[in-house]
C-alpha cells in the first residue's frame, strides 16, 4: 500500500481508500504523530485516541463545506495530516511551521481556532445560525472530550443548541481522561453509561423511537435502516443530554471506521441537535501512552523506543508545589484548587499529602475563583493555581468573588509571559495588566525560586484580599552574583546615581542583568530597579529613577494597560524630566517558537534591552512619549 498519507491531499482522497486501506491509513498516521511529537513536542496521547474517529469524519463529511470543530484542539493533529498538511506536518510547533492547534490562517479547512477548552458547541451553534442566515449548506460538527465538557461554557452551549431545529452535531470524544483523570459528577454519569448497559434499557421497538425523530432528506425508511445498522448496539433512553433537547446515540466505538462512519451519515439526516457518544482509548496504538496518558498527554520530547520523556530542570511549578505543601502542614486553612491541571501546577504532592483540602474541580477556571471566594468567606485560606492564558477566564469572578468580597484568596499564577510552543493561545501575556484594574489586589513577580518561596510564604502569612503571585514556564535563568532576594516591593542595583535605569519585573530581570554589565563594560553604568511587587506599585520605586535622563521599561506583559504604563503615568505625575521608554508586548498574539526565539523577536532578550538603550542614549533624544519599535 505504500505511502498513503502522501496521496491524501484533501479529504476527498480518504473516501477513495478501501477498508484495508484504511486500516493501513490510520496505522501511517498514529506513525506520523508518534514521530513529530517525539522530536518537537506537543500533544500525544490524545492524537492517537481520535486518528479513526478522524478518518471516520473525513469519511462522512466534506469539509471545508462542513465544518469540524475541535474543542481544545490538541486533538487535531490526524485532522491537518488529512486536510493537505502531511508534507509541512514535520514543521509542528516550530518557528514557521504548523501550530499545535486548529488556526484559521494556517487553512480554511481550521474553520476556529481554539487552545482553550469547552468553545466548541458555542462556535458551532454560531456556526450553524450563520449558514443558515446566509443561505450557505453544509454541516456543523462539535468534537468535545469528556474533559471538555467539565467546563461550564460547554453547558451553555448545549442550553443554547438544544432548541436548535435544524442538524447540529456533538461528537463527545469520552476517553475518561482530561489531562489527569476526568473529575465531576458528568464524568461519573458518562462513566455511569459506559459501563452499565443496564442503566438505558435497549427499546424493544427502536423503529418506533426512530420513528419520532425528525428526519429529513432522503426518506425515512433509508434513514432507519442505516440508524437501525449503525444502532444494532445503542442504548437508547433519557440522557441528560436528551433532556437538553439533543437526540442521544452512544456509547459507540470510537475505533470502529464503518461503525463510526454509518453513524454519521445517520446523524446527518436527523433534523435537530444530535449528540454521539463515542468511546475511544487515550493513548491508542503506542503502548506506554495508553498506559500512562496523564504523562504523554502534553510532552516536549521522548525516545519513541523506550517512551523515555527525558529529564526535566526543575520549574517554576515544581518549587510552588514543594512550598504550599510546607506552608499547608504549618496553616491546616489552607487549601489547594487546580482546574484540572494539577500536575502542570506542581499540586500533584500537594494532593497525595492533603487530599481532603485538595480541589480538582475540572476545567472550571470561573467556577474555580468563586469556589475560592466562598472557601475564603467560610474561613478557609484558598489558594488556587491556574495558567495566567486560563485565569483570562475569571476576570469577573475576581472582581465579584473575590475583591467585592473583601476576603483573602491566594492565585498561583504559573506559565505567566511567553509560554513557547503552544503559541498564541497560550501566551501568559495579559494577567499583570488585567489584575491591576482590580481593587484590594497585591502581585509579586518573583524571577527566581527563592523569591517565590518568600513572596509565596509572605501572602499566605500576611497577604491581605487578593493576592497573586506570578511566575514563568520552566526553570530560572541567570542570576547575577549580587541578587538578593527581597520582600521589599523593588530592588536597586548598581549605580545609586546616574543617567540611565532601566526597570523591569519576573523574569526578564535576568537578561536586564546581562544588559547592565554589558552596558557598563562599554562605559554606561545603568541603575537596575527590579519591582519584586508590581502591584500596588510602590511609590519608591518611582522616586528611584526620578534624577536619571533615560527611564527604559521592559515589560514580558501587555504593553497597553500593562504596568510599564502604569509605571510612566506616576512617572510623569512626579515631575520627571528625563525620558521615558517602554519596550512591552503590543502584539500579544505571538506565534508558536521556542521561548527564547520569541524574546528575542520581541526585543525582551539582553542585546535587544542593550540595542533598545544604545539606540536611545547615543543616537537620538526622544519625547516623554516616545515609544521603542
Ligand atoms: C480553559 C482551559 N483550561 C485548561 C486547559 C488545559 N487542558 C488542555 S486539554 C485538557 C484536557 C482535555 O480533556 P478532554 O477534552 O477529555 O480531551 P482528551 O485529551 O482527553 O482527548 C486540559 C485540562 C485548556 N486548554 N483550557
Ligand atoms: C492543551 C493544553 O492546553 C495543555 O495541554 C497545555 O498545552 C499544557 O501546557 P504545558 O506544557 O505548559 O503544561
Ligand atoms: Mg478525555
Amino acid at each position: 500500500m505504500g505511502n498513503l498519507l502522501g496521496q491524501i491531499h484533501t479529504p476527498q482522497d480518504v473516501r477513495k481508500l478501501n477498508d484495508a486501506e484504511l486500516n493501513a491509513l490510520c496505522e501511517e498516521i498514529r506513525k506520523a504523530v508518534i514521530e513529530t511529537v517525539s522530536g518537537n513536542g506537543g500533544h500525544l496521547a490524545s492524537n492517537l485516541g481520535v486518528v479513526e474517529l478522524t478518518v471516520a469524519l473525513m469519511l462522512a463529511f466534506d469539509p471545508p463545506k462542513d465544518s469540524i470543530v475541535w474543542d481544545v484542539g490538541h486533538q487535531s493533529y490526524p485532522y491537518k495530516l488529512l486536510t493537505g498538511r502531511f508534507n509541512r506536518f514535520s514543521t509542528m510547533r516550530q518557528v514557521g511551521g504548523l501550530a499545535g492547534f486548529p488556526c484559521r490562517e494556517e487553512s480554511p479547512y481550521d474553520v476556529f481556532t481554539s487552545g482553550h477548552s469547552s468553545t466548541s458547541i458555542s462556535a458551532a451553534l454560531g456556526l450553524s445560525e450563520a449558514n443558515n442566515l446566509q443561505g450557505k449548506e453544509g454541516y456543523v460538527i462539535a468534537v468535545i472530550g469528556d474533559g471538555a465538557l467539565s467546563g461550564g461554557l460547554a453547558y451553555e452551549g448545549l442550553n443554547n443548541a438544544g432548541r436548535l431545529h435544524r442538524n447540529l452535531i456533538v461528537i463527545l470524544n469520552d476517553n475518561n481522561m482530561s489531562i489527569s483523570r476526568n473529575v465531576g459528577s458528568m464524568a461519573r454519569y458518562l462513566t455511569y453509561i459506559r459501563t452499565k448497559p443496564g442503566y438505558l434499557k435497549i427499546k424493544n421497538n427502536l423503529e418506533s423511537s426512530l420513528q419520532k425523530l425528525p428526519v429529513v432528506g432522503k426518506g425515512i425508511s433509508s434513514a432507519l435502516r442505516r440508524m437501525k445498522r449503525a444502532v444494532k448496539k445503542v442504548f437508547y433512553n433519557s440522557t441528560i443530554f436528551e433532556d437538553f433537547g439533543f437526540a442521544y446515540y452512544g456509547p459507540f466505538d470510537g475505533h470502529d471506521i464503518r461503525e463510526l462512519k454509518e453513524t454519521f451519515e445517520s446523524a446527518k439526516l436527523i433534523n435537530k441537535p444530535v449528540l454521539l457518544h463515542v468511546r475511544t482509548n487515550k493513548g491508542k496504538g503506542y503502548q506506554y501512552a495508553e498506559q500512562d496518558p496523564s504523562i504523554y498527554h502534553g510532552l516536549s520530547g521522548f525516545d519513541v523506543t523506550t517512551g523515555d520523556t527525558g529529564e526535566r530542570s526543575q520549574s517554576f511549578s515544581d518549587v510552588f508545589g514543594k512550598e504550599i505543601c510546607d506552608l499547608a502542614e504549618e496553616n491546616g486553612n489552607i487549601c489547594a484548587i487546580t482546574a484540572a491541571m494539577q500536575g502542570g501546577t506542581g499540586l500533584t504532592a500537594f494532593r497525595e499529602k492533603y487530599r481532603n483540602r485538595f480541589f480538582d474541580v475540572g476545567i472550571s477556571e470561573e467556577h474555580a475563583v468563586t469556589f475560592a471566594g466562598g472557601l475564603a468567606v467560610g474561613g478557609m485560606l484558598p489558594v488556587f493555581a491556574v495558567y495566567s492564558t486560563f485565569l483570562q477566564r475569571s476576570y469577573d469572578e475576581l472582581i465579584h468573588d473575590v475583591s467585592l468580597q473583601n476576603v483573602k484568596v491566594i492565585l498561583a499564577v504559573d506559565r505567566a509571559g511567553v509560554v513557547g510552543e503552544d503559541g498564541k493561545t497560550h501566551q501568559g501575556v495579559f494577567d499583570a495588566a488585567y489584575l491591576q484594574t482590580i481593587p484590594n489586589t497585591t502581585v509579586y513577580s518573583p524571577a527566581y525560586f527563592q523569591e517565590l518561596r518568600e513572596q509565596l510564604a509572605f501572602l499566605v502569612r500576611e497577604g491581605k484580599g487578593l493576592c497573586a503571585i506570578r511566575y514563568p514556564r520552566g526553570k530560572e535563568l541567570y542570576k547575577p552574583s549580587y541578587f538578593e532576594s527581597s520582600l521589599l516591593p523593588f530592588t536597586v542595583y548598581g549605580p545609586q546615581t546616574g543617567e540611565i535605569a532601566v526597570v523591569t519585573y519576573g523574569r526578564i530581570f535576568s537578561f536586564a542583568a546581562e544588559t547592565a554589565e554589558l552596558l557598563g563594560n562599554l562605559g554606561y553604568p545603568v541603575k537596575l530597579v527590579k519591582l519584586n511587587r508590581i502591584i500596588p506599585m510602590d511609590q519608591g520605586a518611582v522616586q528611584a529613577v526620578l534624577g536619571c535622563k533615560w527611564v527604559f521599561f521592559f515589560e514580558e506583559g501587555v504593553e497597553q494597560g500593562g504596568i510599564g504604563e502604569h509605571y510612566a503615568s506616576l512617572l510623569q505625575n512626579s515631575g520627571f524630566s528625563g525620558r521615558f521608554f517602554l519596550r512591552g508586548i503590543r502584539d500579544p498574539f505571538i506565534k508558536h517558537a521556542p521561548m527564547y526565539h520569541s524574546l528575542e523577536e520581541l526585543g525582551l532578550n539582553a542585546d535587544g534591552m542593550k540595542d533598545c538603550i544604545l539606540q536611545s542614549v547615543c543616537e537620538k533624544g526622544f519625547d516623554y512619549s516616545e515609544k521603542t519599535d
